[in-house]
């Protein structure tokens, strides 16, 4: 089977992909199931450009076709930010509770109906012959004043999606691959990753 590799340290986000492409046809390969390399700073001013750099590297380094996915939420009252500093919104070491946390403060005297954001997700399929594939997708929703849930990880457990009583933190994994923007990016790849296995 062709092995396909998901170019993400980040293990939860690796599960939902994992999980996404599970019957996609291709074998898929985490980092840790590679040779390591030197993986460089997420530099990019969008996320379809720190999706590609990602998935770049992945294939210079591993010659194995290659995802990486660079996603985050944008919150309209704070312009769209974090953006693509979601990973890092409240300093460098990666804390989703400090991350959830800061964005809450920053919100509490915005009211409810101008609580709205989206969590966005970019997706790159880059192939060892240098064809790149590049989707994105979104999931509208807002944020609510306190965390609630445990499941996925990130921001959910602070975002209500858009004709939901429960945060993406409160849904089942199932629930929130169906309409996720992780599920609707990688669903975009889904045929370009069918033909790879019949090359
Ligand atoms: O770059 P890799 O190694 O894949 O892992 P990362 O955690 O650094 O991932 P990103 O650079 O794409 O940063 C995305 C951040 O956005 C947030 N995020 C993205 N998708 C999310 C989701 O489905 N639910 C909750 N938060 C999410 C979460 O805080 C992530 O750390
Ligand atoms: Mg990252």
């Amino acid at each position: 089977m062709t092995q396909l590799l998901l170019a993400s340290r980040n293990a939860k986000k690796l599960a939902e992909l994992r999980r996404i492409l599970a019957g996609a046809g291709v074998e898929v390969l985490g980092l840790d199931e590679v040779a390591p390399y030197p993986e460089s700073p997420e530099t990019g001013a969008t996320f379809e450009d720190n999706a590609v750099a990602k998935a770049r590297e992945a294939v210079a380094a591993t010659g194995l076709p290659s995802v990486a996915d660079d996603s985050g939420i944008s919150v309209d009252a704070l312009n769209g930010m974090p953006g693509v500093l979601s990973a890092r919104w409240a300093g460098r070491a990666k804390n989703d509770a400090a991350n959830l946390n800061l964005v809450l403060e920053q919100l509490t005297d915005i009211p409810d109906e101008r609580r709205t954001a989206r969590f966005v997700c970019a997706t790159a399929l880059v192939l060892p012959d240098t064809t790149e594939i590049i989707v994105r997708g979104e999931w509208p929703g807002s944020l609510v004043r306190g965390p609630r849930g445990t499941n996925g990880f990130g921001y959910d457990p602070i975002f209500l999606p858009d004709g939901e009583t429960r945060t993406s933190a409160e849904l089942t994994a199932a629930e929130k691959d169906a309409v996720s923007h992780r599920g609707r990016a990688l669903r975009l790849l889904l045929p370009h990753l069918k033909a790879l296995s019949h090359a």
